[in-house]
């Protein structure tokens, strides 16, 4: 086995979509994600100038920063005693005092998982390149958040079943299960950085990958077998938004009106409870028209309810949903909504005319949209000898 003293390290994370359940998930109901073929890559190579460099391509205006790592050390409330094997949540005093370094939330959280981790004794150049839109709903910051843990935890051979053969390896690889939880709980953390309060099934899918049930009590069931070959249209709004502010939204509506919002979110876990009931039934008997008739109903529905009652819709997401029903295809908004993706059922046999139909109208109207391929792999992490 090679340490990894003088190697880099090299790890993505994918994206994901939400089928149905976004911000019913905040509120203790079921929801259904699915790992997406588009992933963050992170590469950690360690440097001898006892210096932290970051590079964010995807930031506008980020470029590359240097700190000294003697300057976080420095700090009144530096995370000396936190064991990396027990993730807690970012003290509020040392939030406040990263401030001072860069006034953006993902530095804070990478800054934060950076320090805790690696107590800054490790000195590395970190760069980030990601092929997801960032903050549109595709889960970036979840899958920003799995890199990072997933990449210092390597680096420092930090491993939760003591450095099992299959988290020791030098190609590339999901570590064990094991290490796998820990990822997911520091990731989490990282996220309620960026968030306040996520339900985790964002961190949770880039994780573990492929497609899962989640609830904040259960946590997440890998779908036994998949989810059947459903075909997906992924379109950008290019309106941005923040998750934080539209969950906080949703959770303020629903502390005021309970009466109101509780029977929604009830049908809306009602509607992911039976969506795993037609994939299972689609999986004996492949009855795809009965399974498309389900899940078109479906996904009107959640939209309906995100929009109508949750209030986190908007007038691009209303612009896609009416052309893509000119159509004859149903769509929905998938992550936090109030712009960002949405997400489009296209027929089994819908041909690359009709496709291309589709999408030159979404284009004429200023969007963008990419047939998805979803289901891929969780974190990936693989040592390139320096
Ligand atoms: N590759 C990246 N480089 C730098 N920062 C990133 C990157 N990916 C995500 N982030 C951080 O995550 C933030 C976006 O997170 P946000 O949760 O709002 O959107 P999302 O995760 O794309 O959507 P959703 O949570 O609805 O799935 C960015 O503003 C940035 O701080
Ligand atoms: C909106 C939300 O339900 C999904 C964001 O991808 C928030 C969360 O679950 O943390
Ligand atoms: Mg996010």
């Amino acid at each position: 086995m090679i340490s990894n003293d003088n190697n880099t390290i090299q790890v993505s994370a994918p994206g994901k979509i939400i089928l149905f359940g976004e911000h019913a998930v905040v509120l203790e109901k079921t929801a259904i994600a699915a790992s997406l073929s588009l992933r963050t890559t992170v590469t950690f190579t360690p440097n001898d100038k006892n210096r932290l460099l970051l590079d964010l391509p995807d930031i506008p205006d980020f470029g590359i920063k240097e700190w000294s790592l003697d300057d976080f050390k420095k700090l009144g409330h530096f995370p000396t005693d936190i064991d990396p094997l027990k993730p807690i949540e970012c003290n509020q005093d040392f939030a406040k005092e990263l401030t001072n370094f860069i006034d953006i939330k993902g530095i804070h959280t990478f800054l934060f998982l950076f320090c805790t981790l690696t107590k800054c004794n490790k000195a590395m150049d970190i760069r980030f390149s990601s092929a997801l839109p960032i903050g549109a709903g595709l889960g970036s910051s979840a899958s920003f958040c799995v890199g990072i843990c997933a990449g210092l935890l390597k680096a420092l051979d930090i491993y939760a079943c003591g450095g099992c053969e299959q988290c020791k390896s030098t190609s590339e690889g999901q570590p064990c299960n094991q290490q796998l939880n820990l990822i997911n709980q520091w990731s989490l953390q990282g996220e309620k950085i960026m968030h306040g309060t996520p339900s985790g099934i964002d961190n949770a899918v880039s994780t573990f990958g492929k497609a899962l049930t989640f609830t904040r009590k259960n946590g997440y069931s890998v779908i036994e077998n998949g989810i059947p070959p459903l075909r997906i249209l992924i379109t950008n709004t290019k309106v941005s938004r923040s998750t934080k502010t539209l969950v906080e939204g949703v959770i303020n509506r629903s502390k005021q009106f309970p009466t109101l919002i509780d029977p929604v979110s009830n049908l809306i876990d009602t509607i992911s409870k039976q969506c795993i009931t037609v994939f299972d039934q689609y999986h004996q008997d492949k009855d795809y028209d009965r399974l498309q008739t389900a899940m078109d109903l479906m996904f009107d529905m959640n939209q309906h309810l995100l929009s109508g009652c949750y209030g986190v819709g908007h007038s691009s997401i209303d612009t896609i949903v009416s052309i893509t029903k000119s159509l004859g295809f149903h769509t929905k908004l998938t992550g936090a909504g109030g712009g960002g993706c949405v997400i489009t059922l296209l027929k089994r046999d819908t041909t690359d005319d009709q496709l291309n139909q589709l999408k030159n109208k979404l284009v004429e109207s200023g969007f963008e949209s990419w047939e998805a391929t979803v289901g891929d792999p969780g974190v990936l992490v693989s040592v390139i000898p320096n």
